[in-house]
């Protein structure tokens, strides 16, 4: 079985708006609903896992009711962390399917909500092939690493932007999640890397963005439109 774990239980605090971002508006819809939608239409995926924040429990359901949104995702409830938040849904998924060794799981960030089924599908080809996998992109930028006084160009052509889904074989990523939290862990390929595992590389897309500033949004609305 193919999973997915939506982490929609963060605060936002950089959009700094007072609904957290993966409730916002995004073309007539909560930027969460576009995500998951994506998911739910890949016939890659079997199981969605929704994480939110407990506090938005009553929410979500006033927001699906108001939406008339009816598709099937299993919730669970966030941390304080995305470390947390994803070790949630490991966990659901452990206490609800039994897993065996062909199955899979993904990690994606609900303020992503320009992901394609053909990104979903590459992006677990990827984790068949490999075990553990992130989509990523070449930067187009030129690289200097340091501060602002002290610093040095690198070699641009080694430097990778990660995304989300990060897809690893299902014992991997739990295994992975039973270790202590470190402040190093940004995303799940950190975590996994950790255990000792190499991760693979699979070419991303510029348009799977993280809303993460107000301009964002709009940037999110254009490539809506341009891929509908
Ligand atoms: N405790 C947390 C923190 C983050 N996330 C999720 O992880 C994804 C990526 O995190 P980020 O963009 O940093 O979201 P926030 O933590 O909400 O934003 P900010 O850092 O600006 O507060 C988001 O979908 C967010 O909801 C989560 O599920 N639980
Ligand atoms: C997981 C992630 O989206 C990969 O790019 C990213 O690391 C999340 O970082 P953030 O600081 O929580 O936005």
């Amino acid at each position: 079985m193919n999973f997915v774990i939506i982490v929609a239980a963060g605060t936002g605090s950089r959009m700094n708006s007072d609904l957290p971002k993966q409730f916002l508006d995004l073309n007539g819809v909560p930027v969460i609903m576009h995500t998951i939608d994506h998911f739910h239409q890949s016939s890659t995926i079997s199981e969605i896992i929704l994480v939110i924040s407990k506090e938005m429990e009553q929410f979500w359901t006033d927001l699906c009711l108001k939406q008339h949104y009816r598709t099937p995702v299993h919730l669970a409830f966030g941390g304080d962390t995305r470390f947390a938040s994803v070790k949630n849904g490991l966990a659901y998924i452990q206490e609800n399917f039994e897993l065996g060794t062909n199955d899979y799981i993904a990690v994606h960030d609900g303020a992503r909500p320009i992901i394609s089924s053909s990104l979903i599908a590459r992006a677990f080809q990827g984790a068949y092939e490999h075990q553990a996998i992130v989509l990523a992109q070449k930067s187009i930028e030129s690289v200097r690493t340091g501060n602002s006084t002290s610093n040095n160009a690198v070699d641009r052509n080694q430097v990778w932007l990660v995304q989300t889904p990060q897809v690893f074989h299902a014992d991997l990523l739990t295994r992975a999640y039973c270790q202590k939290e470190d402040p190093l862990f940004t995303d799940d390929a950190s975590v996994v890397e950790k255990l000792g595992n190499r991760i693979a590389i699979v070419e991303g897309d510029a348009k799977n963005i993280k809303i993460t500033y107000p301009q964002d949004l709009q940037i999110a609305q254009f490539y809506l439109n341009l891929i509908k």
